[in-house]
This record gives C-alpha cells, structure tokens and sequence, in this order.
C-alpha cells in the first residue's frame, strides 16, 4: 500500500531524514517511535509531499512527489495541529472535507462528540480539537490514515475510544502510520514498529518479532523457594532472586516445571512479566549512541 524507499529529506541544507526505507501493508498499524527531534513529523510530511526529498514514495504503485499528490486522494492525515476553521462549528468543519454524511455521523458518534459538535470550534479544548482532527483524517474511508501524535491532550478515555476506532479502521483494511514519542501509547494498536534516531530507521519489524527478541522474562513462584533456588542451580537454569520470586527465562519455563514436579515442589505461579518496551527503546538508543561514538 505505501512503499518508502532510500527517502532523504533535507531542510535547507540540512539532511533531516537519512536514506529512510519501509513499508506498510493494508491493515497494518505501524507505530513510528523516536526522540524529540528524530524526524518523525518530517517523514510524515514527506510521505504527504510537503517537502523536497530524495528517494521514492509510492501509494498503490503512485509516486508521490513534492508536486505529484494525485495518490493522497486515498490519504487522511492529522499532522501537528488540526486544520480547523475557528469560526465554524465542529460539525461544518467535518462538512468540509466530507463526502459521505452517514459516515461523518457515524464517526461523530464514534469519538463522543455529539454533545458538543454544533458549537463553534474556537471555544473547543485541546482534546476536543484533537478528536476533530482525527475525525478529519478518518473521514471518506482512506486506505491510509497518518496521525502525528494523535493522543496529544486526549484523557484516559478518549485515548481508549481512539485505539478503538483504529483497530476497527485496520480491521477493514485501512493502513495507520501513528507517530508517538512514548511507546507505551502505542504498544496496545501497533502491528509494527518503526524506530528512528537522529532521521534514520534503527528498528523496522513486526511488533511481535521486537517482542520476541526482546523477550519476556517469566515470574517464578512456588512453596519453597530455599529448594527451588536449589533445583535452579543443579540444573544451571539461569535465575534472578526477587525476595520469594524468581525471574527465569522464557526458554526454560518446561525445563523449570519438570524438575519442580521430579522434586515435588508445588508451582503457586509461572506467568510472563510485562516487558517493558519503553526501557527496551531506551536500551536500543543507547547501544546507537555508543555504536555512533566508536565509528
Ligand atoms: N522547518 C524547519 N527548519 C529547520 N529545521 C527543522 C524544521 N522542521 C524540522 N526541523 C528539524 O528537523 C529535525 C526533526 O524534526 P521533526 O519535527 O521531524 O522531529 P520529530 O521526531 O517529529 O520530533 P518531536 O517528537 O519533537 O515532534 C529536528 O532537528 C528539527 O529541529
């Protein structure tokens, strides 16, 4: 659906985007993470042919240039802040860009903003704007939708609905670009994971392949963990004490339940602990800072 290739976008004369190259496939949700200032809005921008690059962008096979647009017909976008008439009530703003009313209606509902969607959008809090914003962007069924720090001013619930929404959109085909300095917004919607640092790609995979090799440790409780710590280190089964749990490895969780049985020692807990990704982001930035450094 979307084909970024060797993308080199400069500002001025500076590179901002270095040789950036992924896809995305119709129904995938990939979640572009990176540090303040990595160039997630300036790809974005470019993807939409706001800025001069190098390289190549394609949407179902049409380039994309900073002068051909003819493919972003299929395109919603919400990026920075909202294009949003002050002056005209949230729903005549929807009106504008809308070319299907069941499915302006629908949408309004959708995001809970019937109570407020006839005032005038200049008297809208910044979640409020948000939300038509990301109304806009998913307005006339686009098959891609690039949301640019979409849960920026959105409360607990709001951000609950939109992730909704979106996995809805994708389960019917629609492709999500979603750009977000905290992973952890992301983690629950993203299909894959785009990671940049400093405009270029460090990470591109499944999120389910980022979680695999960057696995989950279990958490180990049993009756007696003065025998199991025993039974841990005849076996050279690789352990971390945390008071009366152990942290293992994925990989030895049967081993680990065989010589709990052979020893008799009852299991009270064997359970995956949350990874936490955004350690992980933290940890990957590091190793390319210090890999920057010696070069
Ligand atoms: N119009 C501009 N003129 C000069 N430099 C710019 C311009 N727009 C962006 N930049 C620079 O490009 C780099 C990438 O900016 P960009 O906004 O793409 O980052 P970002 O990853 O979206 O950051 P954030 O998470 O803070 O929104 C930054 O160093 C920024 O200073």
């Amino acid at each position: 659906m979307l084909k970024v290739q060797n993308v080199t976008t400069y500002i001025g004369r500076t590179k901002i985007v270095k040789r950036a190259s992924f896809d995305i496939d119709a129904g995938n949700i990939v979640g572009l993470i990176g540090p303040n200032g990595a160039g997630k809005t300036t790809i974005m921008k470019t993807i939409l042919g706001l800025t001069k690059f190098d390289g190549s962008i394609q949407i179902n096979h049409q380039p994309v240039t900073e002068n051909q647009h003819a493919a972003l017909n299929s395109v919603g976008a919400l990026i920075e802040h909202p294009a949003i008439y002050p002056f005209l009530s949230g729903r005549q703003n929807l009106a504008l860009y809308s070319h299907d009313h069941q499915d302006m209606a629908r949408l309004i509902a959708k995001l809970g903003m019937t109570d407020y969607i006839q005032q005038k959008a200049k008297g809208y809090s910044l979640g409020m704007k948000q939300k038509l914003g990301i109304a806009i962007a998913l307005l006339n069924h686009p098959q891609l939708v690039i949301l640019d720090e979409p849960m920026n001013g959105l409360d607990v619930e709001a951000t609950i609905g939109i992730r909704k929404l979106i996995k809805q959109y994708a389960d019917r085909g629609t492709a999500f670009l979603i750009s977000s300095h905290i992973l952890s917004e992301l983690q629950k919607v993203m299909t894959h994971v785009v990671l940049i640092n400093h405009g270029q790609i460090i990470v591109n995979q499944s999120f389910e392949e980022f979680e695999q090799l960057h696995h989950r440790d279990y958490k180990l409780l049993t009756e007696d963990e003065v025998l199991t710590a025993q039974v841990l280190q005849q076996r050279t089964i690789h352990y971390i004490q945390e008071g009366n749990t152990f942290r293992v490895k994925r990989a030895d969780i049967f081993d680990i339940q065989d010589a709990l049985y052979q020893q008799q020692i009852h299991l009270k807990e064997l359970a995956p602990i949350e990874t936490n990704f955004e350690q992980v982001v933290v940890t990957i930035l590091e190793q390319q800072r210090r890999a920057d450094h010696e070069a």
